[in-house]
């Protein structure tokens, strides 16, 4: 099976579109201020409202009150909530939008029994590199031998991705999804649309199997 591709950090509509003409399945939209990539709520909803069918828009949030993150949900009709910070699964629950849950990956959590208890509240769990301080968009990797083969096709793998690690990463792990920032940036909060598309490209070549 094809890994779904999410290209995350999107701050502009000339990337969001040349993101869905690469092939892209999903876009996410950093709604957390002290992120480079954050993106002002009425931007997105502008954005949002042109993208085609079949391609699904995630709103990220770190810590966020449930308030907030139900005036932005229905402001910029995103299809999916993304909780990047401490929020524990009964958070994750009871919102107008379904969600998901990235956890940050160390050797010293018990790291099936998290994703099952996420994956029981949520559409899914996105596994990210842990780094003390900065909640994601780290751009490093982490140690992939720390994800069982028990998780294949149940996780969304993040942290560290780029053209050149992804059909690895693909291959290895067999995730459900792969997300990306980073590696698929010019600069922080733009894309570089060839990198995007070599991203996906590598995606669908080694998914034909
Ligand atoms: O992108 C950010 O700046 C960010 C800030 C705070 C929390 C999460 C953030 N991004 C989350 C993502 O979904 C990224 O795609 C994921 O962390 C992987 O990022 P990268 O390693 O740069 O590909």
């Amino acid at each position: 099976m094809r890994a779904r591709v999410k290209i995350c950090g999107i701050t502009n509509l000339d990337d969001a579109l040349a993101s869905v003409d690469a092939g892209a399945d999903a876009l996410g939209f950093v709604f957390y201020r002290p992120s480079p990539r954050y993106i002002e709520p009425n931007a997105a909803a502008q954005i949002i409202k042109k993208l085609p069918a079949f391609v699904t828009s995630v709103a990220l949030f770190v810590n966020e009150t449930r308030n907030e993150i139900e005036r932005i949900a229905n402001l910029t009709q995103v299809d999916l909530l993304q909780f990047h910070g401490d929020e524990p699964p009964v958070f994750c629950q009871g919102f107008s939008k379904p969600s998901i849950k990235a956890l940050r990956v160390n050797n010293e959590m018990d790291l099936v029994g998290e994703v099952e208890a996420y994956a029981d509240v949520t559409k899914g769990v996105l596994l990210d590199t842990y780094v003390t301080g900065v909640p994601g968009g780290t751009g490093a990797r982490f140690d992939w031998s720390l994800i069982p083969a028990s998780l294949a096709g149940k996780i969304i793998l993040a942290g560290g991705l780029d053209p050149d690690n992804i059909a690895d990463a693909v291959l290895r792990i067999k995730p459900y999804a792969v997300d990306v920032s980073g590696g698929v940036e010019k600069a922080k909060g733009l894309k570089d649309v060839s990198k995007v598309r070599q991203f996906i490209h590598e995606v669908n070549r080694v998914s034909i199997t």
